[in-house]
């Protein structure tokens, strides 16, 4: 099956108080690190969102709407792609192992017009697989505000979860705490 694969990067990262993408773990980017897995399992990447500085690793798609949250890039990449599935992650989710991607994928198809992980009793909307069927509703839910990408998703169709048992794998680093202590985890495994 053809995937195309995108790295969610965009937003303001207020709460890191630096690009979040450019976070360095066992000396490799962030973003060079979610772009690696995506490459593993997908026949095109490319960056969502994001800075000019990012272009170095991979190209960009610019949102279209600019300063809507997340919604803006999985829109912005569904446009562009030409893949029936597209398969999404956010560069502040370092943990995700490849094999986790190829469940998501391997739930793709069918009647949904997108599968995403649940862990830990939680649903990640970005860690996902998007159909092409799903851009109309995103983009209704974008141009009237209605940013919030589960409910813009879930009112697309049909909607398949993939559950993990290990939650941590999809743990986000959004402060310089929670970054430390990923480093931390990291040296001691
Ligand atoms: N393309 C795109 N991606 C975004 C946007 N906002 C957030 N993201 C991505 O979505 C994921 C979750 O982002 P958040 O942590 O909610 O927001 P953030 O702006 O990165 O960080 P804060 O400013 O601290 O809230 C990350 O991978 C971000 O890079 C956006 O406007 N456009």
């Amino acid at each position: 099956m053809e995937v195309a694969g995108f790295l969610l990067a965009g937003g303001k990262s207020s709460r890191m108080g630096r690009d979040k993408a450019l976070l360095e773990l066992d000396g490799e980017a962030l973003v060079q690190i979610g772009l690696r897995k995506l490459r593993e399992v997908c026949t095109e990447v490319a960056i969502a969102g994001g800075t000019a500085e990012l272009a170095r690793f991979g190209r960009i798609i610019p949102d279209g709407m600019a300063g809507c949250g997340p919604l803006g890039g999985l829109v912005a990449a569904l446009e562009d792609s030409s893949a029936e599935w597209n398969l999404f992650l956010p560069v502040d989710v370092p943990l995700v192992p490849v094999e986790a991607l190829r469940r998501l994928l391997s739930a793709a198809g069918g009647m949904n017009v997108a599968v995403m992980a649940e862990a830990g009793g939680r649903v990640h909307p970005l860690c996902g697989a998007y159909s092409r069927g799903a851009l109309p509703a995103l983009q209704a839910a974008l141009a009237a505000g209605r940013y919030r990408v589960r409910a813009a998703i879930e009112a697309a169709g049909q909607v398949s979860r993939v559950r993990f048992e290990e939650d941590g794998w999809f743990r986000n680093v959004n402060t310089p705490e929670e970054f430390a202590e990923l480093e931390v985890r990291l040296g001691d495994i």
